[in-house]
């Protein structure tokens, strides 16, 4: 289907946001009135300009508070509209929105709603204007699709339709199903926008929290796919008022729009079993392959790996980089990172088809990313998330893979064995919904939970992503506005959290200072459920506890270098969470640990 974008969903100047919605690789836009109005630049170089963009102007919006109006209003209302067509005309529009009235009306009356659009669509006929009727959530006496599109079934005007908008549509509750009664040739515009579930009243929930598709709760896929069986064949429009969106880089955020859609389209498409519009299809990871700390100066790195057991298991055989192994568990440390302290770097996952994956990927619209390889090495096709972290993918068994590069190892394990249970991504304000935009689409994750972690510098969202069997488990955090650098960090499981620590300690590990109110409060909710000596045993060591109906968790941290750490973590039952309930505590011992 053709792609669509409302200039409203974007930063800056018209003119910025047509050229970045062109580049984002956009069909088309819907210019929004206001946009224009605020333009130094004539309606006729705004068409100029989109032309030799290869952008259409689909459509131009709002005309708001039309009808439902006595009949003096109307023709003040007529008179407005007019000067609207005008400019269309100007800039070679021919589709213009017409929202229901949620300010002006006084008549609940749809013979009169559709009588006074009737009216300005034999205004427009003449001109070759269409017009879309859209039900607002909020609207006075029309706020439900179904109620639009009989006022228009009644106005009976060639050149009158329905504008659907998923928001007003599932942000009321509806089955998306309901749009399957409308005919498709009566939707003249779909536009489309995801959201978190908020319990707020709808108007704020609209324009200030609206989110691109893959990024909320919305059942988009089941709406598009409810919208193809109506036999709507024009564009899939991004209308999505968001206020971080609305201040983040112009050519990313239209990147960034541009990856939601084609990522619906993908899962509509699989829905409903077409091949049309359809990506190469996602390769779930197997498993991670490893970690990588980057930066210039890896030292305290590796001295804190090997406190926590983990063995050195070679360098490479042409770069400054070393492997570190914990069992199944890898980290790489990359020495190349020059430009940057400690941080984790990138990603590496283990995938049926690597080929594949990257193939998704780079159709999502994610940059490729080229490192230096010499003869015999192995090229891993990789990406670059939109916060710089790489991502790469294998498909070779381990015998067969780059581990093979890495030489002069220690034969002997160490004292910690287990495997990468889950990695910790922080991000900035503006990355967030992004970051979790690219971990569906891209990593093929899906959503898990959300929750919010009171922290000492803020509250800290956060968004778990997962494959369903749990073999890779990424925590999204929204850092706190104040934080210096969003900080990431690797969890490693293994079989014996209490043994891990007591070794760590005995290699000089520094651990983090966990107040005794902490183990004091760990007594009051579950003294009487544990294994005696258990909660004096965490004291004694420092570690963090956690406990669900249908098991236990054990973990403790390793302290922060640049903006990357690493926890050990031990899952006991059917536990399944992540300890967010000690995330406060850890957060206020790690500022004191580094203050
Ligand atoms: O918030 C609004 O006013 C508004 C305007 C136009 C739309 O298409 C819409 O969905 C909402
Ligand atoms: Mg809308």
């Amino acid at each position: 289907m053709r792609t669509s974008i409302a200039t409203v969903c974007l930063a800056g100047g018209l003119v910025e946001k047509l050229h970045a919605c062109a580049a984002a690789g956009f069909d088309g836009v819907e210019i929004m009135d206001a946009d224009l109005i605020a333009a130094h630049e004539s309606p006729e170089e705004i068409r100029a300009l989109c032309a030799r963009l290869g952008l259409s102007i689909d459509m131009f919006q709002p005309f708001r508070d039309l009808e439902g109006v006595d009949e003096p209003t109307f023709a003040r209302n007529l008179r407005r509209a007019e000067a609207k067509l005008d400019v269309m005309e100007r800039l070679g529009a021919d589709l213009l929105l017409v929202c229901s009235n949620a300010g002006t009306a006084t008549v609940d009356d749809d013979e009169v709603a559709a009588r006074q659009l009737a009216a300005l669509a034999d205004l427009a006929a003449p001109r070759g204007i269409r017009l879309a009727y859209e039900a607002l959530a909020w609207g006075r006496y029309v706020d439900d699709p179904l109620h639009a599109y009989r006022i228009v079934r009644l106005a009976d005007r060639p050149n009158l339709g329905t504008c659907l908008d998923s928001f007003h549509v599932l942000s009321r509750g509806h089955d998306p199903r309901v749009i399957e009664e409308i005919d498709g040739d009566a939707i003249f515009f779909v536009q489309l926008s995801d959201a978190p579930a908020l319990d707020m009243d709808v108007l704020s929930w609209s324009r200030h929290h609206r989110l691109f598709p893959g990024e909320g709760a919305f059942p988009l896929t089941d709406f598009v796919s409810s919208l193809v069986r109506t036999g709507y064949a024009g564009p899939l429009s991004l209308e999505v008022f968001n206020d971080t969106f609305r201040q983040t880089d112009v050519v990313r955020t239209a990147a960034h729009a541009r990856r939601s859609l084609t990522w619906l389209e993908d899962r509509a498409a699989a829905a409903d079993g077409r091949s049309e519009g359809r990506i190469v299809g996602p390769q779930p990871a197997r498993g991670v392959d490893f970690v990588e700390i980057g930066g210039a100066d890896l030292a305290e790195v590796e001295r804190i790996l090997e406190q926590l057991g983990f063995a050195f298991a070679g360098r490479h055989r042409s770069k400054p980089v070393r492997l570190w192994t914990a069992g199944a568990a890898r980290i790489i440390v990359n020495e190349q990172r020059r430009e940057r302290e400690p941080g984790l770097t990138g990603l590496g996952l283990t995938v049926d088809d690597a080929a594949a994956a990257f193939a998704r990927a780079r159709a999502l619209g994610a940059p490729q990313v080229y490192r230096r390889t010499y003869l015999g090495e192995q090229d891993l096709p990789a990406v670059a998330a939109p916060d710089g972290t790489e991502v790469f993918w294998s498909d070779r068994p381990e015998e067969a893979s780059w581990i093979g590069e890495f030489v002069g190892g220690v034969e002997a394990p160490g004292a910690l064995s287990g495997v990468i249970d889950h990695i910790n991504l922080g991000y900035r304000w503006h990355e967030f919904d992004e970051a979790v935009l690219f971990a569906g689409a891209v990593l093929s994750l899906s959503t898990e939970s959300a929750s919010d972690v009171p922290g000492p510098g803020g509250l800290v969202r956060s968004q778990v992503m997962r494959t369903e069997d749990g073999v890779l488990r990424v925590p999204i955090n929204l850092a706190p506005p104040t934080a210096a650098a969003p900080a990431r960090h690797v969890a490693i499981r293994c079989d014996d959290a209490i043994a891990a620590a007591r070794a760590a300690r005995a290699a000089g590990l520094p651990f983090l200072p966990i107040p005794d109110n902490y183990y004091d409060d760990l007594e009051a909710r579950f003294g009487d459920m544990v294994e005696p000596g258990l909660l004096a045993e965490l004291r004694e060591l420092g570690l963090f506890y956690d406990r669900e109906e249908d098991g236990e968790f054990l973990h403790f941290y390793a302290p922060v270098t640049g903006d990357v750490f690493v926890e050990v973590v031990e899952r006991r039952g059917g536990y399944d969470g992540y300890g967010a309930s000690n995330a406060p505590v850890r957060l206020a011992a790690q500022r004191l640990a580094q203050a």
